[in-house]
């Protein structure tokens, strides 16, 4: 179980910025971007917890603090019963990240890029061998294993991307936007494998556009909007709130009432 508590994020802006100011965003304001102001949400084990809101509302960035990439101002994320912000090497041990820029070593193949975590998370011998064909085989990768990574299609990258950040089986996976550009077979391998791994009892976080994977996939849903979460809950909770059956009608409810709030 993954449970996030009033975070906070906020970058320092240039002078330079400041000089110039022209945004309108409230979340601009004492020489700072408060990018992510008040984010609480919660994801049981065998739970598939979809991460939505605007462009710019802050999930990146607080994908980035769940991952231990980014440090929040404040707030506390539990994994296990354990505070990562305060335990940052548990939280890399629990915590399987796929972020929408991860890079691979382009000189290595995808195998080799694979296996190169699996090292580096202490994996060695028979149990890595077997860890890391279990992973080709499900996610489809047999076929270009051998192939240098600077050489792969988006989906041959994002797959072992994918293979990279779970290769270690984490207590929780979180993937930013795993499907973005990727072709329907692609990303049907995708979604799959994320289904598998609630099935096996991984909780797992996602960040998504697409209201149809959502249907497809997820108990939960956390709408974050400018820096703020404005619902976390159950689907069918999120279609009551949001008044209507269709989830991307429900979904601009919840945003367009948190707005006139
Ligand atoms: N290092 C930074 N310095 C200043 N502002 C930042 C920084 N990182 C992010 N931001 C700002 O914080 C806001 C939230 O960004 P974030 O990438 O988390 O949004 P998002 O919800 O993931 O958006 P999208 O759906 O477009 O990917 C944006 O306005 C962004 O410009």
């Amino acid at each position: 179980m993954i449970q996030v508590e009033g975070l906070k994020k906020r970058f320092k802006l240039s002078k330079e910025h400041n000089k110039n100011k022209t945004s309108s965003d409230p979340r601009e304001r004492d020489g700072y971007f408060h990018s992510v102001e008040s984010v609480s949400f919660q994801c049981q084990q065998a739970e598939v917890l979809g991460l939505l809101g605007p462009n710019g509302a802050g999930k990146t960035t607080t994908l980035r603090m769940l991952s231990t990439a980014l440090t929040p101002d404040s707030g506390a994320i539990f994994v296990g019963g354990q505070d990562i912000v305060k335990k940052p090497l548990h939280g890399r041990r629990s915590i399987g990240f796929l972020s929408g820029t991860t890079g691979l070593y382009g000189r290595l193949s995808a195998q080799e890029n694979v296996e190169y975590f699996a090292r580096l998370h202490g994996l060695k011998g028979k149990p890595l061998k077997a860890r890391c064909e279990l992973l080709y085989e499900t996610l489809d990768m047999t076929s270009f294993l051998d192939k240098r990574a600077e050489s792969l299609s988006t989906g041959m990258k994002q797959k072992t991307n994918i293979a990279r950040a779970v290769v270690h089986e984490p207590q929780v996976v979180i993937l930013d936007e795993p499907t973005t550009g990727l072709d329907i077979m692609t990303k049907q391998t995708v979604l799959t494998f994320i289904r598998q791994l609630k099935e096996q009892g991984t909780p797992v976080i996602f960040s998504t556009h697409h209201l149809d994977e959502v249907d497809m996939l997820c108990d939960r849903v956390c709408v974050i909007d400018k820096g703020v979460s404005c619902f976390d809950g159950d689907l069918a909770t999120f279609r009551e709130q949001g008044n209507s059956r269709e989830l991307n009608q429900a979904f601009l409810n919840i945003v367009r009432e948190a707005q006139d709030v």
